[in-house]
């Protein structure tokens, strides 16, 4: 059965056929022959999956009729029935979704409950944030740690542009938080002939290390560098971007469809082990489905003290009697500093989720 538990705005849009519901005969397919597939991309009610691994079978498909209310998101892996050969002209059918080990959500707005799985069974956020040009904007990468938190996936802050400023200020304020930081630039030897910038190889490198074996999830600003980073790290990218700018062209509502990428990594690159998936669409993180207890989670330490928190603590500053201010007064003269920063960081993150994001 598909997950149901989910809700998405697909429960919102369905209505009720006409005909209603056919009587379940007992000759209701037992999908025994279904094979597993990825589904890599989503377009108007088409699934691209690729079935059989990495060097599978490109396959389209839609979805059963049972799975009418149920969203089929890009990383999620699917039984997929009837031709599967993956020949021209040829419609695979869903009819199942494998339970999801992610989940990354996003709220529309703050105050807006309606709420959007944005990709499934990813590990890590990776947020693209440009050094300069445009300037970085801190609000917009605490709202995207604190959704990959909630999904319980891992967060990758890209620093992009380091020819143009120092990564160091950023890397300070994310470090406490167990954000992972990698840094890019252009490379020194970039004339800009060809049209397109080229990036350091040692900078790309250092990221493709960080990729390797994981399904990540690439978000970012307009402008940031993220298709010039995805061009480097998949050769393949160019063609991959030309699709995704006809999903998201302009003139059409904003798509907010992924596309999924597979990462060559191996020692002549032929190898696949790892995905990159890019969100067009996404540009920030509404969190108003995020609970704070759930954000405690992934600061174990902190979650471990506030345990001792007055019933409804908020664990903001001005939080009457909040043991975490107790735990920065209590500290070793030693770790008060990173305690404070630590403590800091992650009431940033609390405020972030309700705040605006510019
Ligand atoms: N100086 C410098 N410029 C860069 C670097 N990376 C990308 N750029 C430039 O930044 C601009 C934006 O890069 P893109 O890769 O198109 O940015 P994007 O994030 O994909 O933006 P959208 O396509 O609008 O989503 C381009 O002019 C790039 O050449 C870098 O490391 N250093
Ligand atoms: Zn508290």
């Amino acid at each position: 059965m598909g997950r149901r538990d989910v809700r998405d705005e697909s429960d919102f849009r369905s209505r009720p056929s006409k005909k209603g519901s056919r009587p379940r005969t007992k000759q209701r397919p037992q999908h025994s022959d279904a094979v597993t597939g990825l589904v890599t991309g989503v377009d108007r009610g088409r699934y691209t999956l690729l079935v059989g691994g990495a060097d599978g079978t490109v396959v389209t498909a839609m979805k059963a009729r049972e799975l009418t209310r149920t969203r089929v998101v890009v990383g999620d892996r699917v039984d997929v029935v009837g031709d599967t050969s993956g020949a021209e002209g040829t419609l695979g059918r869903i009819v199942r979704i494998q339970d999801r080990t992610s989940v990354l959500r996003r709220t529309a707005d703050d105050t807006d409950p309606y709420e959007r799985i944005v990709v499934a069974n990813a590990d890590q956020l990776v947020v693209v944030t440009a050094l300069a040009q445009p300037e970085p904007r801190t609000g917009m990468i605490d709202r995207c740690v604190v959704a990959a938190y909630d999904a319980g996936m891992s967060v990758l802050l890209c620093l992009t542009k380091a020819d143009l400023a120092s990564p160091d200020a950023l890397r300070a304020l994310y470090e406490p938080l167990g954000v992972e930081v990698v840094v890019t630039r252009r490379a020194p030897t970039d004339d800009g002939a060809d049209g397109a910038l080229t990036l350091a190889p040692d900078s790309v490198e250092e990221v493709r290390d960080r990729l390797r074996g994981l399904v990540s999830v690439l978000v970012g600003h307009s402008g940031v560098g993220k298709s010039t980073l995805i061009n480097a790290l998949v050769p393949e990218a160019g063609r991959a971007t030309g699709v995704v700018n006809d999903v998201t062209g302009r003139g059409r509502h904003t798509s907010t469809s992924a596309v999924a990428l597979e990462l060559p990594v191996g020692p002549d690159r032929d190898d696949h082990d790892g995905w990159v998936i890019d969100t067009p669409g996404v540009r920030s993180f509404g969190l108003a489905h995020v609970e704070v207890a759930h954000l405690l989670h992934a600061f174990e330490d902190l979650d471990e003290v506030a345990q001792e928190c007055p019933r409804g603590c908020t664990h903001l500053a001005d939080a009457p009697d909040c043991a975490l201010d107790e735990w920065i007064e209590a500290s070793p003269a030693a770790e008060r500093p990173a305690r404070a920063a630590r403590l800091g960081s992650f009431r940033r993150l609390l405020t972030s989720r309700t705040g605006a994001d510019a």
